[in-house]
């Protein structure tokens, strides 16, 4: 079967997208995972349907570069929200469903994609790190250094301990700038380091919530480039009107045999 993608990327988070507004396309495991491997398929971190849904602009269904199905990725999203922006679901604001729930996002001028994510309420604590669910399952664990820290090796002795191996996590690494945060992620299901992950950098942005005299934005670098979260803070745990900011563009398109 010939299939025609279009490649995408939100801060070198990579996917590819395919357009199923005919809801005809079905994947299995072993030909998403190599449609995303770097040397026998397109290459990406992840692939995204975009599928026809009533009462919505579009339906997101995700998968993780391992093939499977997985829960929400934030750049994935501003990614999607952008392709349906340049092709024919040409809109300011859309109202779209994923695995998580409804999403609102716009297309700003700079070309920027603002998505709003699911509430979060509850922080939980290990000593100083915290896990929240930002849409998918998160472990924030603060650092120095981290220019030079080892993601890959820390990043899989948390996501392969006895707590998590099963249902795996994403594990971010943060270091504090003043007001900005540095963030490097593994991510489960690529289970490498990407050059940036959404609802990781929305987890560590609440968790670096620094709002008391009613500051709502925090700054994010990843190693792809820069991002922001706004939010609203209800108290230490529980946040609203969550916001991730950041580009999304178009990289390339073509055609694949599956
Ligand atoms: N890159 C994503 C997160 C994708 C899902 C994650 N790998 C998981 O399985 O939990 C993002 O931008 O949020």
């Amino acid at each position: 079967m010939h299939i025609i993608f279009h490649k995408y990327q939100g801060t070198g988070n990579d996917f590819v997208i395919i357009d199923n507004r005919n809801n005809t396309i079905q994947l299995s495991t072993i030909q998403v995972k190599k449609i995303c491997d770097r040397r026998f398929g397109i290459g990406a971190d992840g692939l995204m349907l975009l599928n026809s849904k009533e009462g919505f602009d579009f339906e997101m269904i995700y998968f993780n570069a391992d093939g499977r199905e997985s829960s929400m990725c934030g750049n994935g999203g501003r990614c999607l929200v952008k392709f349906a922006y340049n092709n024919g679901i040409h809109k300011r604001k859309y109202l779209f469903i994923a695995v998580d729930g409804k999403h609102e996002a716009s297309v700003e001028d700079n070309g920027w994609v603002y998505l709003k994510m699911k509430d979060v309420h509850g922080i939980e604590k290990h000593y100083a790190d915290s896990v929240l669910d930002t849409g998918s399952p998160h472990y924030i664990k603060p650092v120095t250094d981290l220019t030079h820290f080892d993601v890959v090796k820390s990043g899989k002795d948390i996501r392969y301990s006895e707590e998590y191996k099963k249902n795996g996590i994403n594990v971010n690494f943060v270091e504090q700038k003043d007001k900005s945060i540095f963030v490097r992620t593994y991510e489960r299901g690529v289970e490498d380091e990407t050059l940036s992950c959404g609802t990781g950098v929305t987890a560590a942005a609440l968790v670096y919530a620094h709002n008391d005299n009613g500051f709502n934005r925090v700054e994010i670098k990843t190693l792809g480039g820069n991002l922001a979260v706004e939010f609203d803070k209800l108290n230490d745990d529980t946040f609203e009107n969550i916001w991730l900011c950041g580009p999304a563009d178009f990289v390339f398109k073509g055609e694949i045999e599956i």
